[in-house]
């Protein structure tokens, strides 16, 4: 059984980071948008970039950013991963993927069976889905679960990683129940929004793996 991805998300400062990196995350995510409490500049995501070693990678999230930004900030930073957290279509999807290295991750909010049939049309221009709650004050970072129930039998077109939510009380059920390949988590690892508490992210990063481990 391959190794549990883990992505901890939101991260704005070097020691975030260090943590994340330390506790054993696999994937750092990054968030360039302004209306979130975790938004980073291009230029201090590139700052945070260059600390990340090479074993981890580095995910950039953006929401609905238009081509130009989008690709300033690809240069800037140099992320391993675009996930892309608004509405963006298949088309925008399959042109980074044709002109770019990187491995792309839609996420998708999902709230009925139907929403999660729907994320099939990535199925050809995305690497990995990203399932998320939908519905929230932002278009992710809420803090709220899907029903995971909703992926038992599903017939997954893509990998894919489960977000939304997810904290250190509820990874291991998650990991069980749904027998996600990658979880996911911003909101539930703070002190207050934006403000990532290490100890809660050690927390979580243990649980996935030993919930992981057990699965094996
Ligand atoms: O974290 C944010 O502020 C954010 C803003 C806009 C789009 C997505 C955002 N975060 C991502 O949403 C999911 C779920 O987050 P949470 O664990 O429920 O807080 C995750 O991928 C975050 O990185």
């Amino acid at each position: 059984m391959p190794d549990q991805l883990i992505k901890i998300c939101g991260l704005s400062t070097g020691e975030s980071i260090d943590a994340a990196v330390e506790a054993g995350a696999t994937h750092v995510g990054l968030v360039h948008f302004e209306k979130s409490p975790r938004h980073v500049s291009i230029a201090d995501a590139a700052k945070l970039r260059a600390r990340v070693p090479d074993h981890v990678k580095v995910v950039l999230l953006t929401v609905n950013m238009e081509p130009k930004p989008t690709a300033e900030a690809l240069q800037e930073i140099q992320p391993d991963v675009l996930q892309l957290h608004g509405s963006e279509k298949p088309e925008w999807l399959s042109l980074l993927r044709e002109k770019s290295n990187l491995e792309i991750w839609k996420a998708v909010g999902v709230k009925d069976r139907a929403s999660l049939e729907r994320a099939a049309k990535f199925k050809d221009c995305a690497h990995r889905l990203l399932y998320d709650a939908a519905g929230g004050a932002l278009p992710g970072g809420n803090g709220l679960a899907l029903d995971w129930r909703l992926l038992l039998n599903h017939r997954h077109v893509l990998p894919w990683g489960l977000a939304g939510g997810l904290g250190p009380h509820n990874v291991a059920d998650a990991i069980r129940y749904t027998g996600a390949p990658l979880v996911d988590a911003s909101s539930g690892l703070e002190s207050e929004p934006g403000k990532k508490d290490p100890a809660k992210i050690a927390a979580f990063c243990k649980a996935a793996k030993e919930a992981r481990a057990k699965a094996a």
